[in-house]
């Protein structure tokens, strides 16, 4: 091996490989600073955390990844793995979305609630197969081209229903699921748009243990069989700190913190700025987060 790829062997992927770049990103809103030149990288492939308390400036952060506000100043890049990059920040999210290929979902649940489960799948296809049919042309005339379209888009939505465990509730109205349930439907939802990096904001909220645990199986899967990035948002440190291969933490619209799960917990300058200044506060959090053991040793 040459000492170029040696080096890059070595390096974590989201410096050799990154799939999104973001450099000096400010957003100001008024006189407040939501985000303050923060500059990260996502590595290709991983699952990437953006932690930090509450007002910290991470949905701000989701906001301008996605084209939903103009960043003040910075620069965001994401290199698709066919080699063309997009910078974000100069364009329309419809275009994010579709050419771009980054999905995201949001804090509250945005389902269509009286569609079924299957017919929230086959919309989020819905661009492709106008396109496909010309525009509905196609699909008057029942080209071929388009009914060959149509019975992709079916065979994805049912791809991903099994994948979620809900092949049997496909004809339900989609506000009938539990929660956990339509919380994995967004997900499966947004991977039916083929994305390259998948935008999670806090998708363990109020899941409990074992729809948390599915949520996990789930992303593993996604990243492990087809190679999208994700990055999420979390409050729930124990899927942070289980399923991410790379954290980064924000304090007041700055980044605070960025390594590995490991290096982060072990970060004095997260367990006191982000986690708490209190010094039961800080025990109780690094314990939850495993940096120390129930009787207070370092792990
Ligand atoms: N559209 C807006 N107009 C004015 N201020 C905003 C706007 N959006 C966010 N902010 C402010 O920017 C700061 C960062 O907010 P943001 O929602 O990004 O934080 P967060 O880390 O996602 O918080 P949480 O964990 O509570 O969701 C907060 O002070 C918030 O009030």
């Amino acid at each position: 091996m040459t000492t170029a790829a040696n080096q890059a062997a070595t390096r974590p992927r989201w410096q050799a490989d990154p799939v999104l770049t973001v450099e000096h990103l400010t957003m100001r809103f008024g006189g407040l600073v939501a985000v303050d030149n923060l500059s990260f990288s996502v590595g290709r492939g991983d699952i990437t955390a953006i932690i930090g308390p509450n007002g910290a400036g991470k949905t701000t952060v989701f906001n301008c990844l996605t084209g939903f506000y103009k960043p003040t100043e910075g620069m965001i890049t994401m290199r698709r793995a066919s080699g063309e990059t997009f910078l974000l920040e100069r364009m329309p999210d419809f275009r994010i979305a579709a050419q771009a290929k980054v999905a995201r979902t949001f804090q509250n649940i945005r389902l269509f609630g009286g569609m079924t489960v299957l017919e929230n799948l086959m919309v989020a296809q819905h661009n492709r197969l106008m396109v496909d049919s010309y525009y509905t042309l196609g699909g008057i005339f029942g080209l071929a081209h388009f009914r060959r379209s149509e019975r992709a888009a079916v065979e994805k939505a049912k791809y991903w229903l099994d994948q979620i465990n809900l092949t049997d509730r496909a004809d339900d109205p989609a506000a009938d699921l539990p929660y956990g349930a339509q919380r994995r439907l967004e997900i499966a939802r947004a991977m039916c748009t083929e994305p390259e990096l998948l935008c999670l904001d806090e998708p363990a909220a109020g899941l409990n243990p074992r729809e948390s645990a599915e949520l996990n199986e789930l992303l593993r899967y996604i990243r492990d069989r087809h190679s999208t990035s994700v990055l999420l948002i979390e409050h729930d440190m124990s899927v942070v700190m289980e399923i991410s291969d790379h954290v980064i933490v924000l304090d007041y619209g700055e980044k605070i913190s960025d390594g590995t799960p490991e290096q982060v917990r072990n970060d004095p300058s997260v367990i006191a700025a982000y986690l708490g200044v209190e010094d039961e506060e800080v025990n109780e959090v690094e314990r939850e987060v495993g940096a120390i053991d129930a009787d207070g040793g370092r792990a």
